[in-house]
């Protein structure tokens, strides 16, 4: 391993009227997230929204460590965390403690709080991509895979309002026990573009999107601020997106994609939600 293998970013947080006086390129260092897959390396954002860290590991066939980071203070990287790896690369493998769990496309890791982690490809030709997620833990829980047929489906929306489209809940408290973490996958039909609107807030926990499975030329379209002071960044396959917890969080495709969201904060309820009427929106 490299000296530089794990690279780590600090994001600070940004309040409303700060955010409500940002131009675009603002708006893209503050809440934007990209490089996230590199070969060889394990990209981290260390965010002060709940201190949920959106990381990216694209490991070759050898095992890369999540090796500890300055900013959580820890002699490892887990000492007083969760995480989950997404896997939305070729075939890799996510090694807990000593045990190496073969990851196919978009199956999924939880790993509890204390554990030891490396990531590995099966291939260097078609290389695995993690999109790992980790916040602040208070209790171990077991480390559980959750393969994509698994993630539980529920479809929403329709062709008529752009919006027909499947969520798939990996990480529920019904089925996988976590401190704070709550993640799923939402896929957009071919031909609808919208994701989240009508939109919402949740104060009590923050949110972040991963963007995939974009046509290279495509965009998102993707909106953030107050429900009454809504601002826009144009984000490309593979990019991340913060949302505040005061902020909604909704896009619009140039194509169809699909995007991972995560959520850490007071709850792990899902439907704790304060919807947002479209007619109030600005
Ligand atoms: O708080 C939950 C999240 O914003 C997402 O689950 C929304 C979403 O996937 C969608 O409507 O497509
Ligand atoms: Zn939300």
């Amino acid at each position: 391993m490299t000296e530089d293998a794990v690279r780590t970013t600090i994001r600070h947080a940004v309040d409303p009227a700060t955010a409500a006086a940002m131009g675009s390129a603002a708006l893209r260092d503050a809440f934007r997230i990209g490089g996230l897959f590199e070969p060889g390396r394990v990209a981290l954002t260390y965010t002060h929204y709940d201190r949920m860290i959106v990381g990216g590991a694209m490991p070759g066939t050898a095992p890369l460590p999540l090796a500890p980071i300055r900013p959580t203070g820890t002699a490892a990287f887990l000492d007083r965390r969760e995480l989950i790896a997404l896997n939305i690369g070729g075939a890799g493998s996510v090694t807990v403690d000593g045990t190496a769990h073969p990851l196919g496309s978009r199956d999924m890791i939880y790993v509890g709080r204390g554990s030891a982690v490396a990531f590995a490809s099966a291939s260097d030709e078609a290389p695995a991509k993690f999109y790992l997620l980790s916040a602040p833990a208070h209790a171990t829980h077991p480390t559980r895979v959750v393969r994509a047929d698994e993630a539980a489906r529920r479809d929403l929306g329709s062709a008529e309002t752009s919006n027909a489209r499947s969520i798939f809940h990996y990480l529920r408290p019904e089925t996988v026990t976590t401190c704070q973490l709550v993640v799923g996958l939402t896929e957009l039909a071919p031909g609808s573009v919208w994701n989240t609107m009508p939109a919402h807030v949740h104060d009590r926990r923050m949110e972040v999107y991963l963007y995939f499975d974009l046509a290279p030329a495509a965009r998102v379209f993707h909106f953030l601020g107050e429900p009454a002071e809504t601002r826009h960044i144009v984000m490309a396959n593979e990019e991340a997106v913060l949302s505040p917890p005061w902020s909604i969080h909704s896009g619009c495709g140039t194509a169809r994609y699909a995007f991972i969201w995560a959520m850490a904060g007071d709850n792990v309820d899902y439907a704790d939600m304060d919807p947002v009427p479209l007619e109030t929106m600005r």
